[in-house]
């Protein structure tokens, strides 16, 4: 699966970077923007060492100037001549700047996914994986910053409508969303004028935790898992079986039911809610049988034991989903 052709938005630090850097250690070649040149120089240089010179590279653009992102993705094509994977994920936050947070969280994300539809469709071996980063304001209401939430949530109405057409199927495409809570970015630095009650901002970070670099099992880890699922061969899309991923910090542990009767292995573990990845992979697979679900009363203790065999990630995580329907996860919240 690695190999391929990548393109990540604002990517000269933060999450972007993050992605980028699993992206390169899977072995994909990345081309990377931001608008702070200096920033993504420097990301640059320091990634060529690690990963080498022909693998990654930065160009300058601003996502919200439409030519600028057109000649940014054209640039990549011509370099590269493809782009496998699409990770529009260039983001602010800031209320008093509303039609911009809207212009580059969401405007320009639509643009950056048209851009990949348009390429993918197009190239002789067919076929690619849109992420799109959205996040958990993406999927609930959030009083203190409600423009950066109205962006967030018209990404996965995006995303999500996009998956249902059938012409992206048929071509192979596949369109995800990530949806992280809070991580120690600089987005979420100096949280005073940029979110109405800041006081607030701070209590619900508290509450939901922050997550830290180098995100060993969060962020990048989620971002593995949607990105090696990439199968060219294997790709549709149907929202009514959407896939709700939740990731974040450690809650319990999927363990897989071994038939030899031996104790069960672990495969995942189980997160509250502090980030979560909207799959539109397609689930008819995921006919799993949930063979017991226990609760000790610690909020890191859920076992959850899988009865089919073989069962593959994919599979595993759908479980995920059961947990979210069943409304588990409150009590994950509540737990916390
Ligand atoms: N850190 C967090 O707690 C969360 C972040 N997110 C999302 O993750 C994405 C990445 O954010 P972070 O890494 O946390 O923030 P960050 O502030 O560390 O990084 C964002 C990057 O995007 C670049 N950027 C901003 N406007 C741009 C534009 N017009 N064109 C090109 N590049 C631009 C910035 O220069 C910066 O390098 C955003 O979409 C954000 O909304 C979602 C949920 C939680
Ligand atoms: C302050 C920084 C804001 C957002 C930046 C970050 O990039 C991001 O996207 C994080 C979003 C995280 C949201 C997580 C949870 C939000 C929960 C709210 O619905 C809770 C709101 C109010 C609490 C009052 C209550 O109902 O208990």
């Amino acid at each position: 699966m690695s190999g391929k052709v990548a393109v990540v938005t604002g990517a000269a630090r933060g999450l972007g970077r993050a992605f980028t850097e699993a992206l390169l250690k899977r072995g994909d070649k990345v081309c990377f923007c931001d608008v702070d040149v200096q920033q993504g120089k420097q990301t640059e240089n320091e990634l060529k060492k690690n990963f080498g010179d022909d693998n990654v590279q930065f160009l300058p653009c601003d996502v919200q100037k439409d030519e600028e992102f057109k000649d940014f993705f054209n640039r990549v094509i011509q370099k590269y001549n493809t782009v496998d994977i699409m990770v529009n994920n260039a983001g602010i936050m800031n209320e008093n700047q509303w039609r911009t947070t809207i212009d580059i969280n969401l405007t320009a994300v639509i643009h950056g996914s048209l851009l990949a539809m348009n390429h993918m469709k197009n190239k002789s071996t067919g076929g690619g994986l849109i992420v799109n980063v959205s996040s958990l304001a993406g999927v609930m209401p959030v009083s203190f910053c409600p423009a950066y939430t109205a962006s967030k949530h018209g990404v996965i109405a995006f995303s999500r409508s996009w998956a249902l057409q059938p012409e992206l199927k048929r071509n192979r495409i596949r369109i995800t969303c990530l949806c992280p809570s809070f991580a120690d970015t600089d987005i979420i630095k100096g949280t005073d004028d940029r979110v109405h009650g800041p006081e607030l901002a701070r209590m619900v970070m508290k509450q939901y935790g922050l997550m830290v670099f180098p995100y060993p099992n969060d962020q990048t880890l989620y971002f593995e898992i949607v990105v090696s699922t990439l199968n060219p061969y294997y790709v549709a899309f149907d929202s009514e079986n959407s896939h709700l991923y939740w990731t974040g910090r450690t809650l319990g542990k999927i363990n897989r039911c071994n038939p030899n009767g031996s104790d069960p292995t672990t495969i995942v573990d189980v997160s509250i809610p502090v980030a979560l990845t909207l799959d539109t992979h397609n689930s008819t697979q995921n006919s799993i049988a949930l063979h017991k679900v226990t609760f000790d009363g610690k909020a890191n203790q859920v076992v959850v034991n899988l009865t089919a065999w073989p069962i593959d990630i994919e599979i595993g995580m759908s479980v995920i989903y059961m947990l979210i329907k069943l409304k588990y996860y409150r009590y994950h919240i509540m737990s916390v």
